[in-house]
């Protein structure tokens, strides 16, 4: 669907990303990680065409429809906005396509409360309900978890699978949640200005790139994904969210090592 070969982008200053090859395919669920500055948002604004590469090329397939939730997106009182409203601008579908946009993200029956009054967990479902709208074949969402406690972003997490194989979209995603990534996704991309490492996210993992960017919190994640994959997930093909781990690059991640790009110490995922 994207496929970008060789790719530079970036800021007055330096800052950004390069050297980096990317793809994604119909269908994928690809999230990338990374530390505070490392690129993850410059990738996806160079992919989705609002950022111009200062090198390389993107290819994206012809008519490709993409769904974009932004990183943040501030609707403060002051600009008193339905729900309805803001779902309706600005292509405008109709009545029974928001609602059903809505009920599919499971929030359902808000269309006419005020945005700036929704629960963290709320607003992103309506975010989700609107990129939705569009029927893209790609959703991209960035960071769509900020700010929701671990129950609200595992169930956000299980919505997004759920809309995947309802619609068949590919996701790509950015995402701080290390251990809900790792069960989470068919593939993983580690940045540091450049991609780290990549793949299967038990290989990806296991990637020295992996361990050295995040340190403990790589090994308290795994420790936990490995944990709750071997309780939920029984590679028996059988599985109601329709995808199975095993299809996407199961082989040992792709890792060119941590000695390249804006690389800095960092104690964890987060600030
Ligand atoms: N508009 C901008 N102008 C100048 N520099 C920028 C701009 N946006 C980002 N940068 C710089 O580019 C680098 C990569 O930023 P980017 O937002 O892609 O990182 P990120 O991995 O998404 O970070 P975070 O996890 O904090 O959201 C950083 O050094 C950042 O300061």
């Amino acid at each position: 669907m994207i496929e970008a070969h060789g790719l530079a982008a970036g800021y007055p200053g330096g800052a950004g990303i390069h050297d980096v090859d990317f793809r994604i395919t119909a269908g994928e669920i690809v999230t990338v990680i990374g530390p505070n500055g490392s690129g993850k948002s410059t990738l996806i604004k160079a992919l989705i065409g609002v950022l111009r590469p200062g090198a390389g090329t993107i290819r994206r397939s012809p008519g490709l429809r993409i769904g974009y939730v932004p990183q943040t997106l501030e609707i403060g009182p002051a600009l008193p906005m339905t729900v309805e409203r803001f779902l309706s601008l600005p292509r405008g579908p109709g009545r029974a396509e928001r609602a059903a946009a809505l009920a599919r993200v499971g929030a359902e029956g808000l269309e006419g409360r005020q945005m700036s009054r929704l629960s963290g967990g709320q607003f992103q479902r309506v975010l989700l309900a609107r990129a939705i709208l569009s029927r893209p074949q790609m959703l991209i969402l960035d960071e769509p978890t900020k700010g929701l406690d671990q129950p609200g972003i595992a169930a956000f997490y299980r919505l997004l699978e759920q809309v995947r194989a309802e619609t068949g979209c590919a996701v790509l995603l950015v995402s701080h949640d290390l251990h809900v990534v790792m069960g989470a996704s068919d593939r993983v991309i580690c940045m540091n200005g450049h991609v780290c490492c990549e793949g299967a996210p038990d290989a990806v993992a296991d990637a020295p790139a992996y361990r050295a960017l995040f340190g403990d919190a790589a090994a308290g994640a795994l420790a936990l994904y490995r944990h709750e994959h071997d309780h939920s997930h029984h590679h028996d093909h059988d599985h109601d969210h329709g995808h199975d781990h095993d299809h996407h690059g199961d082989g040992p991640a792709h890792d060119c090592g941590q000695n390249h790009g804006p690389a800095r110490p960092v104690g964890g995922p987060s600030e």
